[in-house]
């Protein structure tokens, strides 16, 4: 059974890996996904220049039924120098991705400038979703800026380089998002980032469930299945075929993972799930999605990646 992918002229041999955010924020959990026999590949929590420690805790909660999470991390990472260290010494087969996440325009371009300029050797992810940082926007949700930092990336980025998207409600905002990036050199789009801005409440006190923002965070796992298949199939429909697609959001089971792959996935990314089951939920996704492809007569991601069925 062939259970690998190619983006950019690296190969994966296990289509799974962390979300963003995600058991990578150090080094000794970012070695931990590396480990896994499971995974093809790690990324890295989105850097910006320098150490930010984050929202005040408490900024993330599992809702109860395994329905998903709420964060509003507020993106606290170790800075980009530490990861550019990480991935200088780190000895290993499996691609690494290197996520940004700078606050302005300016900031990203800078990392990219020096991610250009360095020995590394991976694929490089401009996290233009991240919801959780007080009075800065989506980037994504802007067209505008969002053709505008690719546009002036892209007049020096040689490396592979993807970005990571919110997920979008309106099928005019599919078509605008794809129209924009379907001009640039892309080696993957990563659909979808959390859900921004939910509220979860606490049905024995009446109260939100994280401190930062009053309560509203990025909503991940079980809940936000339907709009993670709905943003990579929309995207796999329209984007040019050499832009490849890594579907996060909603997989706790091996049939989520099939569904991601059949909506044109061809790699996947796991978070809540991950956050909440550990790195062991590797070996168990990728066993339940050799079950399901063994019981429905394939022997690879292609036979059936991109075949989902409409109803005529
Ligand atoms: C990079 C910050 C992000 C964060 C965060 O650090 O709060 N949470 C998310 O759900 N998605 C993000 O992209």
């Amino acid at each position: 059974m062939n259970l690998t992918a190619t983006i950019a002229g690296f190969n994966f041999e296990h289509i799974m890996l962390n979300a963003a955010g995600v058991m990578c924020q150090t080094a000794e959990e970012l070695d931990s996904v590396l480990a896994s026999a499971h995974t093809g590949a790690v990324v890295t929590k989105s850097a910006t220049s320098s150490l930010r420690p984050g929202n005040p805790a408490p900024r993330y909660y599992e809702l109860p039924n395994k329905l998903g999470t709420i964060n509003s991390m507020g993106l606290p990472n170790e800075g980009f120098n530490y990861y550019m260290d990480y991935v200088a010494k780190k000895q290993t087969h499996k691609p690494i991705f290197f996520s940004i996440a700078g606050l302005s325009k300016q900031e990203n371009l800078e990392m990219l400038h020096q991610l250009q300029d360095s020995d590394f050797n991976g694929l490089v992810e401009l996290n233009l979703s991240c919801p959780n940082v007080p009075g800065k926007p989506q980037t994504a949700y802007d067209f505008e800026a969002t053709q505008a930092i690719l546009t002036e990336a892209f007049t020096f980025f040689t490396k592979p380089l993807g970005v990571k998207l919110p997920p979008y409600f309106d099928i005019v905002h599919f078509d605008d998002i794809a129209n924009i990036l379907n001009q640039f050199p892309l080696a993957f789009v990563n659909t979808i980032n959390s859900i921004g801005n939910g509220l979860v409440i606490d049905d024995a006190t009446d109260t939100v469930v994280i401190k930062p923002k009053g309560g509203f965070g990025g909503v991940g796992g079980t809940l936000v299945k339907a709009t993670a298949l709905a943003n990579v199939r929309a995207l796999r429909l329209r984007l040019n075929p050499e832009i490849k697609i890594i579907g996060t959001g909603g997989v706790t089971s091996g049939r989520d993972v099939y569904d991601h792959i059949l909506c044109g996935a061809d790699l996947v990314e796991v978070g809540s799930q991950l956050a909440i089951e550990g790195v062991a939920v590797f070996e168990r996704l990728e066993r339940e999605l050799s079950e399901i492809i063994i019981e429905k007569g394939y022997t690879s991601l292609a036979d059936f990646r991109g075949q989902l069925k409409v109803i005529a």
